[in-house]
């Protein structure tokens, strides 16, 4: 059988199904690659992969595509891995630096900043000071490992998906398994028992992974990110695609 070419996000948010897979015999029919997400979203659209830990925002850019597990990147609340950075507050933003690596929290950003906190700085990709500009009216997306530990060492930090809560009252999802054509069930069946089995073991993974003084990955693994697609999760997920396409 041909293997199934599967392309996960390269993050510690996704090692809970890393480690599921890696413990199943599902490893031996999937072809995984780990990438940074705009990566995995390229792939699904490039037909380089079948299925993708995508983010969701770039569902907008695929003809046909299905959810195709019951699990995800999302969270009830803060994330403590997505924020907007900043040296002053929100409101007297003029630029905003949107992460090259990111798909769903660069949009997440632009829908709140229209509709919640109402403001229209100018939004700049692949700015060449990403991340270092000490202009004091510029601020930055940032997404994933990179953000680890450095909530306070600006003086204005917005954790996108705590923001998402106050404007909508909902959960937020950042990635979804994401199919680009039909998929065997029995397939899909194997594979959400892999993700199952993953999550059912996060105590071991965090016994594997390198402690961190300035981060709790812990509390990071087993309570802010919540991989549940729950009802909920999907109402919010078709409502930030409709606030995306109004943007
Ligand atoms: C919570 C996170 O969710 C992520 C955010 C994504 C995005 O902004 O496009 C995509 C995949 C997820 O890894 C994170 O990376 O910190």
């Amino acid at each position: 059988m041909k293997k199934i070419r599967i392309s996960a996000v390269s993050y510690t948010n996704t090692k809970p199904f890393l480690y599921g897979l890696q413990h199943s015999d599902i490893i031996n029919d999937i072809d995984l690659s780990l990438d940074i997400p705009s990566d995995c979203a390229q792939k699904l659209i490039d037909d380089e992969a079948d299925i993708g830990l995508i983010p969701v925002a770039a569902t907008l850019s695929l003809p046909q595509w299905e959810i195709v597990s019951a699990y995800c990147i999302g969270a009830f609340g803060a994330v403590n891995s997505v924020f907007i950075f900043s040296n002053c507050a929100i409101e007297d933003v003029k630029t905003i630096q949107l992460d090259p690596q990111s798909r769903t929290s660069n949009n997440l950003a632009r829908v709140l900043l229209k509709n919640f906190w109402q403001v229209q700085p100018e939004l700049v990709k692949d700015a060449p000071d990403y991340a270092i500009s000490t202009n004091p009216t510029t601020a930055f997306v940032q997404i994933g490992d990179r953000t680890f530990g450095r909530k306070d060492d600006y003086p204005f930090s917005y954790d996108l998906s705590a923001e998402w809560l106050k404007f909508t009252g909902l959960p937020f999802v950042f990635a979804a398994w994401i199919a680009n054509k039909p998929i065997p069930a029995d397939f899909i069946t194997a594979f959400n028992n892999a993700l199952r089995l993953g999550l059912a073991h996060r105590k071991e993974l965090l016994n594997e992974l390198p402690k961190r003084a300035d981060f709790d990955l812990e509390d990071y693994l087993m309570h802010k990110l919540d991989f549940d697609l729950t009802e909920d999760k999907k109402k919010a997920l078709y409502l930030f695609l409709d606030y995306i396409k109004a943007l």
